[in-house]
């Protein structure tokens, strides 16, 4: 089991508050993801989660229990950070196995556990090296492993890809993906990342400014946003924001994903130069300034041939947008 429930959860540094009544559910296996600009307070939140940090206000209840007063150790959770945190001194098998032992468990089960987190993730070969002897990605998987052992009710992850190149990264977060199915644990990973958002979560929590803006699947998030803040942060690249009146829409603001603009050398809505162009192989993106609505982008599938300073035109298709109010709510 591993049920979390945040209750106002609120948390000031002095008399700066970073975590503003932030009530949450997060189901027993689910794999939760929270999301925000820098500074939002996603790692405070999880270090509040594991007691590394005490909340000023509000209650945390794992499995119904209220844990804020339990001591981190206590938790029965382990956290995965950015930085690898592995002793240099202990072998990779070590290093696995030392919460178990240090908490007084028999050999032999420290053995088999550490032998089937190893085998999990590939680690068997490696387990008598240490932590200098491996690469960044192996390293990462060792802390993972150290994790895995400890058999917690709930995993936290802080940013656990961001030291990886792209395509340990890629290879990583499949590995993560994996895990969460075998061992159909509750997870909670803070990310800067649109894809690891979008392909690990069951569930993303957006912050801003120590607030939650809106909870939900991805694909809910990205087709059914509540504010232009959400709509704005979920998808890659940033959806369009048009003037609503301009375009004969109602509301303030219509909203446009980059793959609902259409552009034309021929004929459309209204025109826009273009100020950049980004060929990526599969798709082609089209940054453009239009007078009225500032700079755009379109995603085309394919490669194209458009060039910086051509003029063209551009046709939003309107019954793929989203309309917000002066306040920047949805307009339903
Ligand atoms: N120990 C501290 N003392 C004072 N302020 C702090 C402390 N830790 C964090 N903060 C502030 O709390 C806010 C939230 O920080 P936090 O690290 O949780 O953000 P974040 O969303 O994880 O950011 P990032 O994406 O940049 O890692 C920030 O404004 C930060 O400056």
């Amino acid at each position: 089991m591993g049920a979390l429930e945040l209750k106002a959860v609120g948390k000031s540094f002095g008399k700066t508050e970073v975590i503003r009544g932030v009530d949450l559910t997060v189901e027993d296996g689910e794999f939760c993801v929270f999301v925000g600009p820098s500074g939002c307070g996603k790692s405070t939140l999880l270090r509040i989660i594991a007691g590394l940090e005490d909340a000023s206000a509000g209650d945390i209840l794992l499995d119904g229990q209220r844990i804020n007063d339990v001591a981190p150790a206590k938790r029965e959770l382990a956290m995965v950070f950015q930085s690898y945190a592995l002793y240099p001194h202990l072998t990779v098998r070590d290093n696995m196995g030392l919460a178990l032992k240090q908490a007084g468990v028999a050999k032999a089960e420290i053995a088999a556990a550490t032998d089937k987190a190893a085998d999990m993730l590939a680690l068997g070969p490696l387990m008598d090296r240490r932590p200098a002897e491996l690469s960044g990605g192996q390293r990462q998987r060792v802390a993972i492993g150290r994790a895995i052992v400890r058999r917690p009710k709930l995993f936290l992850f802080d940013e656990p890809l961001s030291n990886l190149d792209a395509a340990l990264r890629v290879a990583t977060r499949i590995e993560i993906a994996r895990l969460h199915r075998e061992l159909a644990a509750t997870m909670i990973y803070v990310t800067h990342d649109q894809v690891e958002a979008m392909t690990l979560a069951d569930k993303i929590v957006v912050l801003r400014a120590g607030r939650v803006e809106q909870v939900g699947a991805p694909m809910q998030l990205y087709n059914d946003p509540d504010n232009v803040f959400v709509a704005g942060f979920i998808g890659s690249p940033q959806m369009n924001f048009l003037k609503a009146a301009a375009l004969g829409e109602q509301g303030e603001t219509l909203g446009i994903r980059p793959e609902h603009l259409e552009v034309s050398r021929k004929a459309g809505r209204f025109a826009a130069q273009i100020s950049h162009v980004e060929k990526l192989g599969g798709e082609t993106l089209v940054y453009a300034r239009s007078e009225t609505h500032g700079l755009l982008t379109t995603r085309l599938f394919g490669e194209h041939d458009f060039a910086v300073d051509e003029t063209v035109h551009l046709t939003p298709l309107a019954e793929r947008g989203f309309r917000f109010d002066a306040e920047g709510q949805r307009m339903r």
